[in-house]
């Protein structure tokens, strides 16, 4: 069997940082600054980093925890923290632990989400008082996927991912496979292939199966674990990338399902089986601090 990591509940201490999926990717445009306008589903999974912080008098803001190949300066974290001390003028400061779960370059939004949680946390422990739309601004320029995990529910998004519209969608189990690659989505972006004229699609076309990404030609043809991942997948009913990769996921009604594909899954594949959420379990954990 592979290597496998099955879903640990979050303890409560931790505020989660959870992975999202997207569901279908289409990119509809480039704007005049590079950036791509996309449209795009975004839906969470109940796999998640686990962030711990503790407020500090002095108003530094230190990382506890290294993130391999990230400078502390660099860490989304630590620079969300500062953003928000930027925005409100607050004078203190934080400790953050990080402990990362989530594979990083898998398109599962990991440190977008770490940088989330961290903004929310922080507003409730510094008593900054920001409200969402106000924290949704600020999570923006630190990355195209902040916002999503800002705002806490599974959506349609367009612009660059910071018009969203929350969707209530089924539920379903995924396996999630980690080939055992990074993907810059930077690289992704600039490929000289990347289709970046299609037709814009609904939600109602999505509904109906459409679940197009247009990153997959691409990343499938330079990444050659991503190939084999979907091969693999091709015989559970097909697979999709998340996001510009490197994880793709199988979509399953139940959890035995999904089980059962995990445990014939290929040795050297790292692989999960989680759950799809529409409310994100970091709003979950919110409400138990209410
Ligand atoms: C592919 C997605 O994960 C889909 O949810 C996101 O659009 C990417 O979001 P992200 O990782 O937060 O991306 P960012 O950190 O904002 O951007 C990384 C790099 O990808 C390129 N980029 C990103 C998003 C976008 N809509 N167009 C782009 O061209 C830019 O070159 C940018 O420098
Ligand atoms: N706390 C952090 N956790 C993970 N990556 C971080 C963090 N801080 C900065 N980064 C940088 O962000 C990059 C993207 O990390 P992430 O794990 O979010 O990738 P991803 O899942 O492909 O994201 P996306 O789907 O948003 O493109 C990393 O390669 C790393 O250089």
């Amino acid at each position: 069997m592979s290597e496998t990591f099955m879903f640990e509940p979050t303890p409560a201490s931790f505020w989660p940082a959870p992975a999202k999926l997207n569901l279908m990717l289409r990119i509809v445009g480039r704007r005049p600054d590079g950036y791509h306008e996309l449209q795009t589903v975004f839906q969470f999974i109940d796999r998640c980093d686990r962030l711990r912080f503790e407020v500090r008098e002095d108003g530094l803001i230190r990382r506890l925890l290294d993130v391999p190949g990230v400078a502390p300066e660099d860490d989304l974290t630590v620079r969300a923290a500062l953003t928000l001390q930027d925005a409100t003028g607050c004078r203190l400061g934080a400790t953050i632990r990080c402990e990362k779960l989530l594979p990083m370059g898998g398109g599962l939004g990991g440190g977008s989400s770490d940088a989330a949680t961290t903004l929310v946390a922080l507003n409730r422990l510094w008593s900054t008082g920001l409200d969402e739309d106000a924290l949704a601004e600020l999570a923006l320029p630190l990355g195209a996927d902040v916002p999503v995990f800002v705002r806490g529910f599974a959506a349609w998004g367009e612009g660059v991912g910071e018009r969203l519209t929350p969707v209530m969608l089924p539920e379903p189990w995924y396996l999630v496979l980690s080939p055992p690659c990074s993907v810059s989505t930077r690289d992704v972006f600039m490929h000289p292939e990347l289709t970046r004229d299609s037709v814009p699609a609904t939600l109602a076309d999505f509904v109906a199966g459409d679940v197009l990404n247009d990153c997959l030609s691409v990343v499938r043809r330079e990444y050659a674990p991503v190939e084999e991942a979907l091969e693999w997948l091709s015989g559970w009913g097909g697979g999709r990338l998340t996001g510009t990769g490197a994880c793709v996921f199988a979509v399953f009604e139940d959890r035995s399902q999904a089980l059962r594909a995990l445990e014939h899954c290929p040795p050297a594949m790292r692989a999960f089986v989680a759950r799809g959420l529409n409310r994100s379990p970091l709003l979950a954990y919110m409400d138990t601090l209410a």
